[in-house]
């Protein structure tokens, strides 16, 4: 499907479903409100799939999308940029983190190389879809074209719909870019309006010397690329996003091809894809939330098709997750990527569900309610 199709087909949550879902929870044997934010999470499951109770949200599929950055030129990561490469082959021996976690969860796991700076070997597991040889530097100018990020944008859509119709019944984002934590914070600045200081953190391990050039080089992205921070800008809200308080002067598209890697485009992709099929997506850390934020600025409906795995040590995860208004399951100061946050929130998620469908009302289990 183009992503024009998708745009078309998200639909917002069912105020009536969730309602249902509110009223049924009422009524199971536990009192009311006693299990927290996973009570929020089945109602905002049975909105998205306009159904009470929700379909379970299993099968979960895991897809961890994998790309290079022009912007690592400019010394913002301690690791050489063959790591990328190397922890894709790592991915498809199944020797990662994300490999381990997806097993203890039941998570399936598939790779794509969206834009890896080198060529990869057909394997079992991985889909080619390379834009590019990694993006430009976007410290100098836009990452990469519009034509390259809507063609990204449609890999991410192609891999949920081709997970959902081989049975996933839950979506999980993962990324692999040695790098991708500026493009992350560049992003996260243009779509928030927050300050490149506040949003700009450590990623793999930096010290304090390439932190400060790493905000630095975040702040020459949003200029060279004529993106505004900071203040928001009233006249920039008719710049062609439907996000609001975004403040930036060009359309959502245009903002991602300029400080996205083609992993961000793809994930937001993913993230269309999913709300598009009603199949609930678990998002990942940083790199999924400033993906997010562009799903979100093209379709602000397929927020509502996100569930928040966990919460990334990275400052500007909880800045994008503050805009999107998603509280995040985890927050265990993971800060590794691949799906990782997403994948331990799945069992979770599975449980909020598995409550609606399985817990027994005070009617049924002749159990006394509480005195009004
Ligand atoms: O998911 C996160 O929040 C997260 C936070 C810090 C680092 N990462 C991962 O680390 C890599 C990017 O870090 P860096 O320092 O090279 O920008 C990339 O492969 C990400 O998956 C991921
Ligand atoms: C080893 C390593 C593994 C990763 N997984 C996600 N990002 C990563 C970055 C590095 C450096």
């Amino acid at each position: 499907m183009t992503l024009q199709d998708v745009l078309a087909r998200i639909a917002p949550a069912s105020a009536a479903a969730m309602a249902e879902a509110r009223d049924h929870q009422s009524r199971l044997t536990k009192p009311p409100g006693s299990l927290g934010v996973l009570e929020e999470v089945a109602v905002r499951l049975a909105g998205a799939a306009s159904a009470c109770p929700p379909p379970m949200p299993e099968p979960a599929a895991l897809a961890i999308f994998a790309a290079d950055h022009g912007v690592h030129a400019q010394g913002v990561s301690p690791w050489p940029q063959e790591v990328t490469l190397q922890m894709v082959a790592n991915f498809l021996a199944g020797g990662a983190v994300a490999n381990a976690f997806a097993a203890q969860v039941g998570a399936s796991v598939t790779v794509v190389d969206v834009g890896v700076a080198a060529d990869l070997p057909a394997a079992d597991g991985l889909i080619s879809r390379k834009v590019a040889y990694g993006t430009a530097d976007l410290s100098a100018g836009p990452a990469m074209t519009v034509a390259q990020a809507v063609e990204a944008v449609e890999t991410g859509i192609s891999v949920a719909e081709s997970l959902v119709s081989g049975g996933a019944r839950c979506l999980i984002t993962g990324d692999m870019g040695i790098a991708n934590t500026t493009a992350s914070a560049a992003l996260i600045c243009a779509f928030t309006g927050r300050d490149a200081a506040e949003v700009t953190g450590r990623g793999t391990g930096i010290d304090d010397a390439t932190h400060a050039r790493k905000i630095a080089v975040v702040r020459r992205a949003l200029h060279a690329n004529g993106i505004h921070s900071g203040e928001p800008r009233p006249e920039d809200a008719e710049g062609g996003t439907a996000s609001s308080g975004a403040v930036h002067s060009g359309s959502a598209l245009e903002v991602l091809a300029a400080l996205g890697g083609f992993e961000h485009a793809a994930i937001a992709g993913f993230i269309l894809g999913g709300a598009a099929a009603k199949v609930p997506v678990i998002l990942d850390g940083v790199i999924a939330g400033s993906a997010a934020l562009a799903a979100a600025a093209l379709a602000p409906a397929a927020v509502d098709h996100c569930v928040a795995g966990h919460r990334s040590a990275e400052p500007g995860h909880t800045a994008a997750l503050d805009h999107l208004g998603l509280r995040p399951l985890v927050d265990l100061e993971l800060r590794l990527g691949e799906g990782t946050g997403g994948l331990l929130a799945h069992p979770m998620v599975c449980a909020a569900v598995r409550v609606m469908h399985e817990v027994a009302t005070f009617d049924s289990a002749g159990v006394t309610e509480k005195q009004p």
